[in-house]
């Protein structure tokens, strides 16, 4: 009952904070519309007197009188001609008015510059709910009562909506500022940039090869894609990065910012979604991720800055209408699919981390969960995570919001590894053009699967797509592929190296693909 009450008085309190936010925030909107129209006013004002001002310098005395008393439109000089009985002293105190006026009105200019300049600086507007001279990490230590924190959080997501908005169309400029913008950030996350090469994992005991010289680099800011058909080592090569793998030898390096560092050095800023989920389902989605927030937070850093953690992250995963609902058991049912996988990728992000590794998090999600999904990680990525993850079958829509792509071929090896929006490019090179009305990602992997036949003269070509990668990349070639790179690389048509060989080399290639991929 205890737990109940305070439970409810805390979800209270946090409504009374979001309801005072959004309050807040119309009342920010409705004094910037007035700033603005005050604004236009006091520069048309300005222009005005300014005009009248040096015309009245230009002409002479009696043309001077002549204007005072011929104006009665209520402006300025009439307002002195009716007032001022001595010519003379008309002339003075006009232009001493007009002088203070304009004075008061680039007063009033310059307070509007500066509160544009500084929005928090003046009493009065200032909107934000906390001090605005204490420092930031000051101000969340100082917050101690659950009105406090929830106001403290609501505002700054309010604040970085209101950034969002702004710097909505995502252009160069706007990323930029957005990313450099360090007003509304509580915490700035070390970079973390990830290198492997020759990265080659062998089954103990076996001689089966599940990776094989995987060469390339994740970088931070960047979310990158790892596909391949199904068995191709996508998962193997997510958990050699995280160094979860076992029962395996790996040879190759793995470079942690150019260093050959243990990942698990980095291990409290790197965050692992496992391909199930591992969400607790008799607890609520609030409770879920709020126990991991306070697991795996720093144990100093103030809770104000905890909540606001765990609340961006309810508000970036769309968790808000089910952040009271439990999450669910197969007897009990919970949230939905879409939503369990959410929290599943939500209970890594409230860590913080620098580096982002997810296995499969789309999957089981159609096209517009997947979107809100990856546009969540994508802001994450905006803040400077390194983002890597397994990804099936994604729509043409949701390629696109990828940076990077790692494909992988049957036997662990890597067919292409770059930006995503240069795959085409690179297998049109190759002869492989994607047909009119098909998804590029499917087709690549339709290719690697052996179900659709590429667009070249031949059958075999697409095992050798590895080789070619290698040789396109300038990498070096293991001992056993040797022969062929060199066959590949001689074939001035470029097209099909098997037809260009001997029979008996024909036949060695077929082994070697054996050997390779385990299949033929
Ligand atoms: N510890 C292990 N012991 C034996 N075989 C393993 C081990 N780990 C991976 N494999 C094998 O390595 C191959 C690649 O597995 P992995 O799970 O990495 O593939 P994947 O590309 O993620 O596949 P999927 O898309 O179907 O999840 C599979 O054939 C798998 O059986």
């Amino acid at each position: 009952q205890v737990l109940t009450t305070r439970a409810r008085r805390e979800a209270k309190s946090r409504e009374a904070a979001a309801r005072s936010v959004r309050e807040t925030a119309r009342a920010r909107e409705r004094w910037r519309v007035a700033r603005e129209a005050t604004k236009q006013h006091a520069l048309g004002l300005q222009a005005k007197l300014s005009r009248k001002f040096s015309r009245n310098k230009s002409i002479s005395r009696s043309e001077e009188m002549e204007v005072l008393s011929d104006d009665k439109t209520g402006t300025a000089d009439a307002f002195l001609t009716s007032m001022v009985p001595g010519v003379d002293n008309a002339s003075q105190q006009s232009s001493s008015i007009l002088k203070s006026e304009k004075k008061e009105t680039s007063d009033l200019l310059k307070m509007m510059k500066e509160i544009d300049e500084n929005p928090d600086s003046n009493e009065g507007f200032n909107l934000g709910v906390a001090p605005a001279h204490l420092k930031k990490n000051k101000e969340a230590k100082d917050m101690h009562t659950h009105s406090q924190i929830f106001k403290y959080a609501y505002g700054q997501l309010e604040k970085e909506r209101a950034q969002e908005q702004q710097f909505k169309d995502l252009t160069f400029s706007g990323v930029i500022s957005m990313a450099t913008n360090t007003e509304t950030k509580t915490s700035t996350r070390p970079l973390i940039e990830v290198a492997f090469k020759d990265l080659t994992l062998t089954l103990k005991g076996k001689k089966k090869h599940l990776l094989r010289c995987v060469t390339g680099k994740i970088i931070p800011g960047h979310v990158s894609a790892v596909m391949g058909p199904s068995g191709a080592g996508k998962t193997t090569f997510l958990n050699a990065l995280a160094g979860k793998v076992t029962g395996c030898t790996m040879s190759g390096l793995i470079l942690i910012n150019g260093k050959s560092l243990s990942i698990h050095s980095y291990k409290k800023i790197t965050g692992f979604v496992p391909q199930d989920d591992i969400v607790h389902g008799n607890l609520t989605v609030e409770e879920n991720l709020w126990f991991s927030a306070r697991c795996r937070l720093p144990a100093n850093m103030p809770k104000a800055d905890k909540v606001l953690i765990f609340e961006r992250v309810i508000e970036s995963l769309g968790l808000q209408s089910v952040r009271d609902s439990l999450v669910g058991t197969v007897e009990k049912r919970g949230i939905s699919g879409g939503q369990r996988k959410r929290v599943n990728v939500g209970l890594e992000m409230v860590m913080e981390p620098s580096l982002l590794i997810l296995d499969e998090p789309t999957s089981g999600l159609d096209s517009t969960s997947s979107q809100l999904l990856l546009r969540a990680l994508r802001r994450e990525a905006l803040e400077g995570v390194n983002i890597c993850m397994v990804v099936h079958q994604p729509s043409y829509t949701l390629f696109k919001m990828f940076d990077d792509l790692i494909l992988l071929a049957k036997g662990g090896l890597t067919v292409y590894h770059g930006p995503a929006k240069k795959v085409e490019e690179y297998f049109s090179g190759l002869g492989m053009n994607v047909p009119d009305r098909v998804n590029p990602p499917d087709h690549f992997i339709d290719i690697l699967e052996g179900i659709v036949k590429p667009n070249t003269n031949t059958d075999d070509s697409y095992k050798m797509l590895p080789i070619r990668w290698m040789l396109y990349k300038g990498y070096p070639i293991p001992p056993d592929m040797q022969q062929y790179a060199a066959s590949i690389a001689s074939s001035s048509k470029d097209a099909n190296p098997v037809d260009e060989m001997s029979p008996a080399d024909a036949g060695a290639w077929s082994n070697l693909l054996w050997e390779i991929y385990g299949w033929m």
